[in-house]
């Protein structure tokens, strides 16, 4: 994983196992079945790759041998995965094989294909006191949808320094406005492409991640 010079907060997370799968996903060939599994795999890599400051606590345990009074162990109720729907869900499911006791919370978003402004349809938090929210969505493109992810979580009382996002493929352009909206949150992402294009897909990119995600087109 590297800090990106351009973007401060962006990180590139290059391992050669996420840029094989990502290669296999950005392959129009590639049918839903392997997209969603790729995914899955990669969000695995990543979240062990973005989870590695992550705050231990400590307890007692026993072995078969002798007592650890402090073993190190994650405090995985103070960590929140939060995917924007629906494609995000894709990565969600693979960060809480990772941390199985971490809280959920979902946000909503379509883009509005004239405007291509999120639109809201669903918001729903877990507490989010003493947390730290991971938001997944594996396409930033103009970063607007990010960045109201990152709105709704600050109206809800989180701060930036407590967000980190995760996303497979961003955009330059994207980048940009998301790190003039929220500076202090850390972006993760796996791949940053060249550019937007008309239609504000991400080039190279690999299409509407929803759609090959869920099959919906
Ligand atoms: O950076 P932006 O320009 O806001 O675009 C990125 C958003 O667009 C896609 O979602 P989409 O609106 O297609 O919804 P979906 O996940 O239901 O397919 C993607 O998953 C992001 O949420
Ligand atoms: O390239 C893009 C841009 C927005 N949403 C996607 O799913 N893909
Ligand atoms: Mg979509």
């Amino acid at each position: 994983m590297f800090k990106h010079p351009d973007f401060r907060n962006l990180y590139v997370v290059d391992h050669p196992l996420i840029q094989h799968k990502l290669s296999h996903m950005r392959n129009k060939e590639t049918s839903t079945k392997s997209f969603r599994a790729l995914l899955n795999e990669i969000s695995l890599l990543m979240g062990y790759e973005i989870t590695h400051d992550l705050p231990l606590t400590s307890k007692e345990i026993e072995t078969p041998i002798t007592t650890i009074v402090d073993a190190p162990v994650l405090e995985g109720r103070k960590i929140a995965v939060v995917p924007i729907l629906r494609a995000g869900q894709g990565m969600s499911d693979g960060l809480l094989e990772l941390m199985p006791s971490a809280r959920v919370g979902h946000v909503g978003l379509y883009r509005d294909e004239e405007t291509k402004k999120p639109v809201e349809y669903l918001v729903k938090l877990p507490e989010v006191e003493g947390r730290t929210f991971i938001v997944c969505d594996p396409m930033l493109a103009t970063g607007h949808s990010a960045a109201y992810a990152c709105d709704v979580l600050n109206k809800a009382g989180v701060k930036d320094e407590d967000i980190r996002m995760l996303v497979l493929v961003g955009a330059p352009e994207g980048m940009k406005l998301f790190g003039e909206t929220h500076p202090d949150v850390k972006v993760y992402v796996a791949s940053l492409d060249s550019h937007l294009n008309e239609k504000a897909y991400i080039v190279p990119g690999l299409g509407d991640a929803g759609d090959r995600l869920f099959g919906t087109k």
